[in-house]
């Protein structure tokens, strides 16, 4: 069987150890390799870590549904059905106001609990053992959520996700860039005062539309973040060019970056990136959704790994992209014609991105290779 990904992600010019570079000569397709054995199969089973998904944005139907009912005020509606054609969206502007729609819907510390717990186990459903999530207290606490309660009921949620699913949480506090400066003192405040910031807190982030919010304005707020020993993970290149990237790497010191899609078009910081192990966050059918890229055979994914950048996978909002992570590693075993090695090879790669301690990590590395070994075994 040959695979014809090499996920690992070598800097470029080095052969990564014991696996043939990517971009080898072609061979048999891995998918045609890997014959009849369902890979869909293995995705469902395979151990994975997700770094880029959104709290409220993983809402499911079931819960969103069911917090419209609780709120008849609200746009959004109560039939998972008509919920379908409202999660379709014309453009990313459109995806903005239907997201704030449903950040309305979550309005006090049980909504945020049951969403909390909920997400949890959505992705413990999906074998996710690690995932970093994306919350914007901003829009909680601003829309008259007590912060103490908030972050309690993220707290609560991640510690019974963990005793009872085994799936390990923390949290991104990003920045909705749109709402400007004074988003981002409040959420560098709740993130920094040791008073406040919830012990799952790993990473900061900046979310929202990039057009009109140029990433250097936020330096200061993402230098007081690093300095109480948060990770810079931005949103960058998603609906701009790949200088939004420049300006992440530069100025807000990302060490991963959301999305990056644009980073395609500019060879040097394709290099730069895979030089210095800088992970994407591919969330392919999101950036589909959205309109960021019109359609997935023409996503960049193929280039990243081309130019050998650590590229991980992701479902940013699933439900809200009639998705999720499982079907996400689908998107890229089709596009970039995996066989299960080559999964393997992305969930470890998501690993290696992520924030977790290294004892975390190897345990999470050793589930990979003992699912793929037992179901490659003859
Ligand atoms: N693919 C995505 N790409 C980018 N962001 C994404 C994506 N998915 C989800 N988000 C989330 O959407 C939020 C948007 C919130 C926002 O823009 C805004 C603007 C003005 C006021 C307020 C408010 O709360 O009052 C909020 C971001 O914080 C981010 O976490
Ligand atoms: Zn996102």
């Amino acid at each position: 069987m040959t695979d014809r990904f090499d996920a690992s992600a070598a800097a470029p010019g080095s052969p990564a150890p014991g696996s043939p570079v990517s971009g080898a000569p072609a061979g048999p397709t891995a998918a045609a390799a890997s014959g009849a054995r369902d890979v869909h199969a293995f995705i469902a089973g395979l151990p994975k870590a997700e770094l880029h998904v959104h709290h409220v944005g993983s809402a499911s139907p079931r819960i969103v549904s069911e917090l419209a009912a609780r709120h008849p005020d609200s746009k959004v509606p109560t039939d998972p059905e008509a919920l379908v054609d409202y999660f379709t969206f014309t453009d990313f502007a459109h995806f903005i106001d239907v997201y704030l729609s449903v950040v309305d819907l979550i309005r006090t510390p049980e909504d945020v609990r049951l969403l909390t717990y909920e997400v949890a186990r959505d992705l413990a459903r999906q074998q996710v053992r690690y995932a970093e999530l994306t919350i914007t207290p901003f829009s909680s606490t601003r829309r008259g959520i007590d912060e103490l309660a908030f972050m309690d009921a993220i707290e609560d949620a991640r510690k019974a996700a963990e005793a009872e699913f085994g799936t390990v949480l923390r949290w991104c506090f990003d920045i909705p860039g749109e709402a400007g400066l004074e988003a981002a003192e409040e959420t560098t405040r709740l993130a920094t005062d040791d008073r406040i910031r919830p012990e799952g807190l790993v990473s900061f982030g900046l979310g929202g539309p990039e057009i009109g919010v140029p990433r250097p304005q936020f330096k200061p707020y993402f230098d007081r973040a690093i300095a109480a020993g948060l990770r810079s993970v931005p949103h960058a290149g998603e609906t701009t060019g790949p200088q939004t990237v420049w300006d992440a790497l530069t100025h807000l010191r990302a060490e991963r970056i959301g999305h990056g899609t644009s980073s395609a078009q500019d060879e040097k910081l394709l290099a730069h990136l895979a030089e210095h192990r800088i992970a994407l966050e591919v969330c392919p059918t999101s950036n589909i959704a959205t309109r960021a890229v019109r359609t997935l055979d023409e996503h960049p994914i193929k280039e990243f790994v081309r130019a050998g950048v650590l590229v991980t996978i992701n479902s940013d909002d699933p439900p809200m992209f009639g998705t999720d992570l499982d079907n996400e590693y689908a998107v890229a075993a089709r596009l970039l014609d995996l066989d299960e090695r080559g999964l393997a090879a992305l969930a470890k790669n998501a690993v290696d991105a992520s924030f977790l301690d290294e004892v975390g990590k190897a345990r999470i590395r050793a589930e990979i290779d003992a699912y793929t070994t037992d179901r490659l075994a003859p």
